[in-house]
């Protein structure tokens, strides 16, 4: 378990970056969502104990963020900016952060790099050198070093970044099953990345925890405030561009996603459809900001 407790950053030369967040997160997968700036990676950094908070505290399996040495021997952390020795092959990248890790026995060091390489699909790259990867080999190169030594807790930042569709699947279940008695956090903007795979998730905008709890909870914020609604072009023209989830073209007019807690003035059709998980999480982001979607 993570106990999370009152933990604030503010950054010397920025503002509140986490703004007093406590939180609990159990064994599993475990989705961080929240916008662009919402204080994901700080809270990352400060799990992985490579910034410390400015106040507050936490720990992972009862070990206290303060014992750094004892975390990062039970972590693995793919951070959000990836870098590799670009000289290096991918074998001997993952050779070296494996003896960093104090995996001293050569052989199985060489079991372990050979059946992760095969987990993440880079065998046939792995003895080329890092500087000939894609962005998205590169990555994975990344997520097979954050899972070496099958530590407890793996804290991934925005890990399916720059991965392809297939990729991206073959990475949700590698995690999927890799969480089995473990902590994997995972932080994303993208709904769909936790969609299938989370048990719980946590929202957080601009430093602040906005949820937490399972997936049901976050749908669930949407239930009444999704519109689909036929619109003019001139009606569409005027929406607040927040509150369109999609547009599609129909012989009357457009077809409308909508949400807001009523349905827009002088609109045709207006049905109130059933949430999403994204719209759910839509929805959150907007409680406190102005509510309704037109603007006259
Ligand atoms: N080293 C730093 N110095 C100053 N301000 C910082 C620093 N790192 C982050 N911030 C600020 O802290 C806030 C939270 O940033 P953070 O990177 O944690 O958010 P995030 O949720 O991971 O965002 P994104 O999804 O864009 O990666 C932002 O306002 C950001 O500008």
């Amino acid at each position: 378990m993570i106990h999370i407790d009152h933990l604030s950053k503010k950054y010397t030369r920025g503002g509140l970056a986490l703004d007093d967040v406590t939180l609990t997160l159990n064994e599993g997968m475990v989705g961080l969502l929240g916008p662009n700036g919402a204080g994901k990676s700080s809270l990352m950094r400060i799990l992985a104990t490579l910034t410390p908070p400015t106040s507050g505290e936490a720990t992972l399996f009862g070990v206290s963020l303060r014992q750094a040495e004892e975390i990062r021997r039970m972590i693995g952390y793919l951070p959000q900016q990836f870098q590799v020795y670009p000289q290096l092959t991918g074998v001997e990248y993952l050779d070296y952060v494996a003896v960093m890790k104090g995996m001293t026995d050569k052989k199985k060091r060489k079991a372990e790099i050979e059946a992760l390489l095969e987990q993440v699909n880079l065998q046939d790259k792995a003895r080329k050198r890092v500087q000939t990867y894609s962005g998205g080999m590169k990555r994975r190169l990344g997520i097979a070093q954050a899972l070496l030594g099958s530590p407890q807790v793996l804290i991934v930042d925005e890990p399916t970044a720059g991965l392809d569709p297939e990729e991206r699947v073959r990475f949700r279940n590698l995690l999927t099953r890799f969480s089995l008695g473990r902590i994997v956090l995972l932080s994303t903007h993208i709904v769909a990345d936790i969609e299938s795979n989370c048990r719980q998730i946590a929202v957080l905008d601009k430093g602040k925890v906005k949820l937490s709890g399972d997936l049901s909870e976050l749908q669930e914020f949407g239930q009444g405030k999704v519109w689909e609604v036929r619109l003019s072009e001139s009606q569409f023209a005027r929406l607040d561009p927040m509150s369109v989830v999609s547009t599609r073209p129909t012989e009357g007019g457009l077809l409308c996603r909508i949400i807001g807690e009523v349905p827009l003035e002088g609109a045709q059709e207006a049905t109130l459809v059933p949430p999403t998980l994204e719209d759910g999480y839509l929805a959150l982001l907007r409680k406190g900001q102005t509510e309704g979607a037109t603007r006259g």
